[in-house]
């Protein structure tokens, strides 16, 4: 098969005949992930690339999205940890973050991604690439030594609490106004943002939200919010979907994007609507459908959901 250039995510087989063949080769898959960055309004190409608990091997890049604020942005960690979600990937192993555009220096994620890392899992301690340019490999770091004194899940959560990386079921079902939902994989826009909402993880102000995408060819995107204990780095259930969006739609504008719903609990503590219609009248197809379907907790499965826990 031709070279696929919007690869971002090698099987451990696929990495290796890109010359990942151990961890400390991530650095070979760097240029590609720094090739398919979107930042128009610094024109940096920033990226990242992390080997997943399974073997696989993903691409992180920084997404930016001219005329919304700043905030908006996506730092490549922040696409890379998004897209383990989407894939079911149950941890982050190693990472490697190039800091020069030579590709030759390695280090330390930002605060905000060194905060957004740190609450994946409770497993194990992720390993961060820092290599100077005077050293030919460099060596892995431990996230946690470059983040002490941290605010962590465990200082809010119950003990065992599932992280954003671990299964979990928020047992959620479509209010009876959003009508009819399918039993089995449908093509609905609303039924994708009802999944995702399902794996949405926001344990400290339980609001769960999901958002489903269609592009004009007709393919779907679907990504949930990820809340944070520190708040502002939270991913919004848009730009998750983005991340499925640039991570699976061949370099497609975002203007490509004409319907979009959002799956959210009526009267949320935290309610994305406002600011996923804002996201998409802004960046999306100027005519893109937005629709909103609100949910509800189904207790009776919740209750048979926690008592297998
Ligand atoms: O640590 C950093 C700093 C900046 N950026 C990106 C964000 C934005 O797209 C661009 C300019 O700051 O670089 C990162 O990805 N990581
Ligand atoms: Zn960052």
């Amino acid at each position: 098969m031709a070279q696929d250039k919007y690869k971002f995510v090698f099987t451990a087989n696929e990495a290796a005949s890109e010359g990942v063949t151990e961890p400390i080769r991530l650095p070979k898959l760097i240029r590609k992930a720094m090739s398919l960055a979107r930042g128009p309004i610094s024109k940096y190409k920033i990226g990242a690339v992390g080997r997943a608990s399974s073997g696989r091997v993903y691409l992180g890049v920084n997404v930016e999205f001219p005329g919304l604020p700043l905030h908006h942005s996506i730092h490549p960690e922040q696409f890379l940890v998004t897209n383990l979600a989407l894939n079911s990937e149950k941890g982050l192993r190693q990472l490697a973050v190039a800091i020069s555009n030579d590709c030759i220096e390695f280090g330390a994620p930002c605060g905000n991604c060194r905060q957004f890392l740190m609450e994946t899992s409770n497993e194990v301690d992720i390993k961060i690439l820092l290599k100077s340019k005077h050293e030919a490999e460099g060596s892995f770091g431990k996230l946690k030594l470059l983040l002490p004194y941290r605010f962590s899940p465990d200082d809010v959560l119950p003990k065992g609490s599932p992280l954003l990386l671990e299964k979990r079921d928020n047992c959620l079902i479509l209010s009876r106004s959003a009508g009819e939902i399918c039993s089995s994989d449908c093509s609905h826009l609303k039924c994708k943002a009802l999944a995702a909402a399902n794996n949405s993880f926001s344990p400290y102000t339980d609001s769960p939200s999901g958002v489903a995408l269609r592009d004009e060819d007709g393919i779907l995107y679907r990504g949930w919010y990820i809340e944070s204990v520190a708040y502002s780095p939270s991913l919004g259930p848009v730009q998750a979907a983005l991340v499925d969006f640039v991570a699976r739609s061949r370099g497609k504008g975002f203007d490509k994007i004409v319907e979009a719903v959002l799956v959210e609990k009526n009267n949320a503590r935290v309610s994305q609507e406002r600011t996923a219609k804002m996201i998409l009248d802004t960046i999306a197809a100027p005519n893109c459908d937005f629709k909103v379907f609100h949910c509800d907790v189904d207790f009776q499965k919740s209750l048979l959901v926690n008592s297998d826990r």
